[in-house]
């Protein structure tokens, strides 16, 4: 018997994902290091509220905060922010099941931190693009659908990552496993390059992605960490309207115009209309993945020679965000448009 599935930072992410399994009959226990959260949660006349436009229902759960947490789990979903990633990886080490295994639910490349950890074999990849808010103690946005794959960090088939599909589509139907998840995770970074340039302005994703002068920067930094990618020996996937071959070297202003497009299409009826990075800047007033996520790419591309300019131009801009050194504006965008 597995056992129940034990959730590792029950916020945007771990909440939604978490709350799903529950309302689809499976035991699971929350773990988070907010206290009124974790509060919330295990409240009986609180519980975790899910909320949006696909789906409104409130589940009620075991929660801990990491220090109150007895027992040990065969499958943890671990779903806190990259930077918190080796901190909350130690602390759950003790309460993994011998033979378990830790999936990252995650933006980044997480998994060889993971990896480090608690082991290559107890560690298994993913790649989300749904969309979902923190936003009050026991309260969680769903906003919007988004790719959903999973994949052993060797590429193999295994019964574990047959089964953690199973079970991740009473989440997502749609979620498939692949053997090239480094594709898709390179391919988030990429997406992901365009999210942070979103952080710094006011407009949402889909309206930020829709202002035609900014189209020679989203092919700046796509095309930085495509080409990253490339060096770095992985190929990239597309997802909800991301297209690598569009920014990577060869794709034309067409094609990126169009990945754009498709881009500003899948994100325009989202109920989360700006990215977790925007809301860390603004709304949850905290630093953001960037030095967790973008500045490991341009890292890498400095150790393969390739010059990164646009991203760090970014990673520059969000630092100053972070410090309060720059506000919110959209014209910050146009100040990063390529000379
Ligand atoms: N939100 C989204 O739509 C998407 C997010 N992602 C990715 O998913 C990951 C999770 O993001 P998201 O759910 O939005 O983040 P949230 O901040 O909403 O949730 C993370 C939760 O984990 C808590 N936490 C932090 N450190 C620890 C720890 N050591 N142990 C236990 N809990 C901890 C956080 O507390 P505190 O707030 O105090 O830090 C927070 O409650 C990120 O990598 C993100 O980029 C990917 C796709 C979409
Ligand atoms: C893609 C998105 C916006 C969720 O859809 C995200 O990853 C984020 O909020 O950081």
């Amino acid at each position: 018997m597995a056992g129940p599935i034990l959730v590792w930072g029950a916020g945007a992410i771990g909440g939604t994902v978490g709350a799903a399994l529950v309302r689809a009959g499976h035991a699971v226990v929350f773990v988070d290091i907010e206290a009124e959260h974790v509060a919330a949660i295990r409240d009986p006349a609180r519980g975790l509220a899910i909320e949006g436009p696909l789906e409104n229902y409130t589940i009620h759960a075991p929660a801990f905060t990491p220090e109150a947490l007895r027992g040990r789990y065969a499958r943890v979903l671990l779903c806190v922010k990259a930077q918190h990633t080796e901190a909350a990886a130690r602390a759950l080490l003790p309460h993994m099941a011998e033979e378990g295994y830790v999936v990252s639910l995650q933006n980044g490349l997480c998994e060889p931190i993971i990896a480090g950890v608690v082991g290559e074999a107890r560690t298994v990849g993913a790649f989300v693009n749904f969309s979902a808010d923190w936003l009050a103690p026991g309260k969680v946005l769903y906003g919007g659908r988004g790719a959903v794959v999973l994949g052993e960090l060797d590429g193999s088939e295994s019964a574990r990552l047959e089964s953690l599909h199973r079970l991740l589509r009473l989440f997502e139907p749609d979620a498939i496993t692949t053997p090239n998840l480094a594709g898709y995770l390179w391919g988030k970074l990429g997406y992901g390059a365009l999210l942070f340039a979103q952080a710094v302005g006011e407009k949402g994703i889909a309206d930020c992605l829709e202002r035609p002068e900014l189209l020679p920067m989203w092919r700046a930094l796509g095309g930085e960490v495509m080409r990253v990618a490339a060096a770095e020996g992985v190929v990239p996937r597309g997802f909800n309207g991301f297209e690598p071959h569009a920014f990577a070297p060869g794709g034309t202003e067409a094609e990126a115009r169009a990945s754009v497009a498709a881009m500003v299409a899948f994100n325009r009826p989202n109920a989360k209309t700006h990215s977790g990075i925007w809301r860390d800047l603004w709304v949850r007033r905290r630093t953001t993945e960037v030095d967790a996520q973008l500045a490991p790419v341009a890292e890498a591309g400095r150790r393969h020679g390739i010059p990164t300019p646009a991203l760090d131009r970014l990673i520059g801009q969000i630092h100053e965000c972070e410090r309060g050194t720059r506000a919110m504006d959209d014209a910050n965008l146009t100040e990063m448009l390529p000379a």
